[in-house]
């Protein structure tokens, strides 16, 4: 296994360990575990909280052996943690696994098995770093596989499906659970506990499964301003946090996360990135003495940041806090000065509005 990222232990298990007959005419699919749901167990068959993670690659594959009449599979045990405990070690690892692997002329896509709560970020991460074509599926699951009803089988299936779909090709990382797939440039939770929680209220979905067969709304396309992230010789993340704005907020969050270490800030902020006068002030002192990088964002599930006039903090549009601490964590890893950052979060508004900024700068 290639071991450009120190310290994490890998597990590959090749198709012909996976599969008793590799079939020629198949697709080949490699899928990469990283825990959740997906690959939790409770202790009976009513339980669909408090479960624990464990399942691992080997498992899954066995609980659907319906995915091998479609796919020859290959998998990578790349973790085993709720998603919560997803890292950047993790992160890094994916990237360079799934680069590797899509440059493969013979592996149709791969399917990303992840706990549900950060797998937004994960899939808004990929989408950002894999250099290809091919389809990324990134999918998880609600219900632990020991439930009744469970939703990992079938959603499985449906990943596996999708990542071998001619139709999927050059739509970008994809999220699917629940029938619908949905692109990860916007698609989010939002629900902690129900199955129907991914979806985007305002890009809407990419597509639907009609009898596990995957059916597209539109022809391809790519979110508007996306920048692609090499990450070559990357081998660690600049730490980021994420503020979140209320009544009283603390003003001394900005200072205590800097001093803590962090490169950049995120603020979680009320109504279209707001904060308090008292906060601001606070913030804008930081920002005057360390230069370190500040993004609006919105704690409401949906909005549009934009940037105000002669202010410190960069907006970030349409992007919600996780998924611009992301954006905002791979422009600093490339060393971008906090004016290319800005660039990097303008590309993503819509036209005017990006040239409306440039003219004011
Ligand atoms: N449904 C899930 O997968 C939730 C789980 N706690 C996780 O994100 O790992």
């Amino acid at each position: 296994l290639p071991t450009a990222i120190p310290d994490h232990p890998t597990t590959l298990f090749t198709r012909q360990d996976v599969q008793s007959a590799i079939n020629a005419s198949l697709p080949n699919v490699t899928i990469f575990a990283t825990g959740g749901t997906i690959a939790s167990q409770g202790t009976s068959n009513t339980q669909t909280v408090g479960y624990s993670v464990g399942l691992g690659v080997q498992q899954l594959i066995d609980a659907v052996p319906e995915i091998l009449n479609i796919s020859n599979i290959a998998g990578y045990q790349v973790s085993n943690v709720g998603s919560g405990s997803i890292n950047e070690t993790i992160l890094l690892r994916l990237n360079e696994l799934i680069n590797i692997e899509l440059a493969k002329e013979d592996v149709a896509g791969v399917v990303v098995t992840h706990g549900t709560d950060t797998l937004e970020e994960t899939a808004f991460f990929l989408q950002l770093v894999v250099n290809s074509t091919k389809p990324v599926v990134c999918v998880g699951a609600m219900r632990p596989a020991t439930a009744l009803s469970a939703d990992g089988p079938l959603n499985l299936l449906q990943a596996v499906t999708l990542a071998s779909a001619p139709n999927a090709v050059g739509r970008g990382t994809m999220i699917t659970l629940n029938d619908r797939i949905g692109s990860a440039w916007y698609t989010t939770k939002n629900n902690a506990n129900s199955l129907d929680t991914f979806y985007s209220t305002e890009a809407g979905q990419l597509g639907f499964f009609i009898n596990q067969v995957p059916y597209f709304y539109f022809d391809p396309a790519l979110p508007v301003g996306l920048t692609q992230f090499d990450l070559t010789g990357v081998t660690d993340l600049p730490m980021i946090d994420i503020l979140y704005a209320h009544q009283d907020m603390d003003p001394g969050l900005f200072n205590s996360s800097v001093v803590n270490g962090a490169e950049g800030i995120v603020l979680a902020g009320v109504g279209a990135g707001g904060i308090s006068a008292r906060a601001s002030i606070a913030a804008e002192a930081v920002y005057n003495a360390t230069g370190v990088a500040m993004v609006a964002s919105h704690r409401s599930s949906d909005g549009f940041v934009p940037s105000s006039e002669g202010g410190f903090a960069i907006a970030s549009g349409f992007l919600n806090p996780q998924k611009s601490r992301i954006l905002l964590q791979l422009s600093l890893a490339l060393g971008y000065s906090n004016e290319e950052v800005a660039d990097v979060f303008a590309a993503t508004y819509p036209a005017p509005v990006a040239a409306a900024m440039r003219k004011r700068r």
